[in-house]
């Protein structure tokens, strides 16, 4: 459980975040969700002790990190990949992070083992993709067996196959009842890793919700229609004052839900070939709540490069 009251860092005359409260879960993969500069590595930092809030406050577990007695325990984080000493070992980097944290050496073949890096456990670390630097970094936070994870924009510069790994992953802490806050720029991505949001923007609360409520609630929801007599009933709804436009072969009809729509076009004798409630995207929900933030749009940008999510 991580809990932030009113959290705030200023730098000079930057504002990184601003009066941010939200609370994380145990049980789920919460998605931290915000475009670059929108104050999450900042965020993360303060949860972790590593900077001072300017004002607010953020516990794990009820407690200041700084007051944690065993604080690799408690919580275990991801910052950055590649932070490694290029020429030690996977094990032997594990061993003395182990070591130096009073962990038991034990651990480190399990973690190695967790992350599927047992086989290359004795090559030098420095040769590692970064796909392989990531399940390192992961492995390192999951030394001390902690209940809450912390994963700072994980899937950067991954390939598909790491992606998939580390979502997956993810879930499995998750399902093992950890509390799991992993941030992003990538919509289309969360919306597949997380089941829980915490949306920011120019370090200020946007949203905290269900992922599914978030798209639902900001999306627009439309219903595709395939006719072989479109006509009459785009005209039909268009005198009802309902907005319907053309869609390859059919109708994205908004604001009517499919029963009415199906009632309306057999009043007026039109058969249906379709009637199909559309699903929003993360990508229209992020836009819609957003409005013109334009810090957004930049965020919007890259996502959209990715698959769409629906
Ligand atoms: N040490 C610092 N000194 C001055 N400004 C900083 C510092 N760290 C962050 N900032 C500023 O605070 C804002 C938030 O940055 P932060 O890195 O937390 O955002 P982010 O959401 O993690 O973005 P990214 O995904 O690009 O890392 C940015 O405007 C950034 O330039």
């Amino acid at each position: 459980m991580i809990e932030a009251v009113g959290l705030t860092k200023q730098y000079g005359n930057t504002m990184a975040v601003k009066d941010l409260s939200f609370s994380v879960e145990p049980g789920k993969v919460t998605g931290f969700l915000g475009p670059n500069g929108a104050g999450k590595s900042t965020t993360m930092r303060m949860i972790l002790g590593l900077d001072n809030p300017t004002a607010g406050d953020v516990r794990i577990k009820g407690k200041h990190y700084r007051d944690l007695h065993h604080p690799l325990r408690t919580v275990g984080a991801l910052l950055e990949a590649r932070w490694v000493h290029p020429n030690r070992s996977a094990r032997s980097h594990l061993r003395w992070m182990a070591k130096s944290n009073k962990l038991p050496a034990s651990r480190v073949d399990e973690v190695l083992d967790i992350v599927g890096l047992t086989a290359v456990a004795n090559k030098n670390a420095g040769g590692f993709s970064l796909g392989m630097s990531q399940r390192l970094g992961i492995a390192a936070a999951l030394l001390g067996d902690p209940e809450v994870l912390l994963f700072d924009e994980p899937v950067n510069g991954l390939d598909p196959e790491g992606i998939l790994w580390i979502r997956n992953f993810m879930h499995r802490l998750a399902d093992e009842g950890r509390t799991v806050f992993v941030s992003s720029h990538l919509l289309s991505e969360m919306a597949l890793t997380a089941s829980e949001l915490v949306v920011i923007g120019k370090g200020e609360l946007i949203a905290q919700s269900s992922t599914e409520e978030f798209v639902a609630r900001a999306s627009e929801n439309t219903v595709k229609v395939r006719s072989p007599r479109i006509g009459p009933l785009r005209d039909e709804l268009l005198r009802l004052g309902v907005s319907a436009r053309d869609e390859g072969e059919g109708l994205l009809v908004s604001g009517l839900d499919s029963e009415k729509i199906g009632e309306v076009a057999f009043e007026i004798g039109v058969p249906l070939h379709e009637l199909s409630p559309q699903q929003g995207s993360l990508e229209q929900a992020f836009m819609q709540i957003t409005g013109d933030a334009v810090e957004y749009h930049t965020g919007l940008d890259d996502a959209a490069k990715q698959p769409a999510a629906n």
